[in-house]
């Protein structure tokens, strides 16, 4: 299914201040694809992210999923769909903690309309040992892990990650990045990751680099690198 932007602007009004953080996006993200976004602090990265997702509105054009025209949609109906097709990984964690790992997966199963076997998930995620524990027991690679375990349990069409190992050091960072390449490779999931990180891109089908609003650059990978090979910073 693939997600289709038109044109896609967004402005934020901030008193006198006009920011054109996007300025006529038009991107086509394929099924099952891995996409990575470079680009510098303020480029518009998260706003294409949370355009995209229906986190937020944009300004103007078109934003489709299949036949659904999600810029159609009231802010209900853009919930639901959020819900059922869409997950979400961020820098934090954002697990509850007084959840085992086991429980928070189970969280987000509980959403989804097909979700995942939760204790086949956290297997592929690497943390079969570890889910009776709670995050506080858990080391941030894990909990990490955790959050994407989370997230994928419901099963959704795409998984979007910003900045997924922003906080990680290298090794640990690789071990998410291998978990994701892995559900990518398996489950089909699309992927769209944000980061600072240029290594990272060498994981992807394709690299997009926003600058002040526009995608600058479009690179396409005929072969891919494992999280294992990537360079890193
Ligand atoms: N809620 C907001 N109100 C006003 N301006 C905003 C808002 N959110 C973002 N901006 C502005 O829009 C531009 C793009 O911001 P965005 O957060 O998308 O960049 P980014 O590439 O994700 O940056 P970073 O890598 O630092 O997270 C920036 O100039 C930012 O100041």
């Amino acid at each position: 299914m693939p997600i289709i932007l038109e044109n896609v602007t967004k402005t934020y009004q901030t008193g006198e201040v006009q920011t054109l953080a996007l300025k006529g996006i038009d991107l086509i993200i394929e099924d099952g694809e891995f996409l990575v976004i470079l680009g510098p602090s303020g480029s518009g990265k998260s706003t294409l992210l949370n355009v995209i997702s229906g986190l937020d509105t944009p300004s103007s054009g078109v934003i489709r999923f299949n036949d659904q025209v999600l810029t159609d949609y009231k802010e209900e109906a853009l919930t639901a769909f959020r819900r059922e097709n869409l997950g979400f990984v961020f820098q934090q964690y954002n697990l509850l903690q007084n959840l085992t790992a086991y429980e928070n997966v189970q969280m987000g199963a509980a959403i989804g309309k097909e979700p995942l076997d939760v204790e086949e998930v956290l297997e592929k995620v690497g943390l079969q040992e570890q889910m009776h524990k709670y995050p506080y027991q858990l080391s941030g690679g894990e909990q990490q892990r955790v959050s994407v375990a989370r997230s994928i349990a419901k099963n959704p069409a795409i998984l979007f990650c910003d900045e997924p190992t922003g906080s990680l050091d290298e090794e640990t960072a690789k071990q998410v990045l291998a978990v994701l390449e892995q559900l990518n490779r398996s489950l089909g999931t699309t992927m769209v990751v944000i980061t600072h990180n240029p290594g990272i891109g060498d994981m992807a089908d394709r690299v997009i680099k926003m600058n002040s609003g526009i995608i600058e650059n479009t690179e396409i990978h005929d072969s891919k690198k494992s999280a294992k090979e990537i360079g890193w910073g």
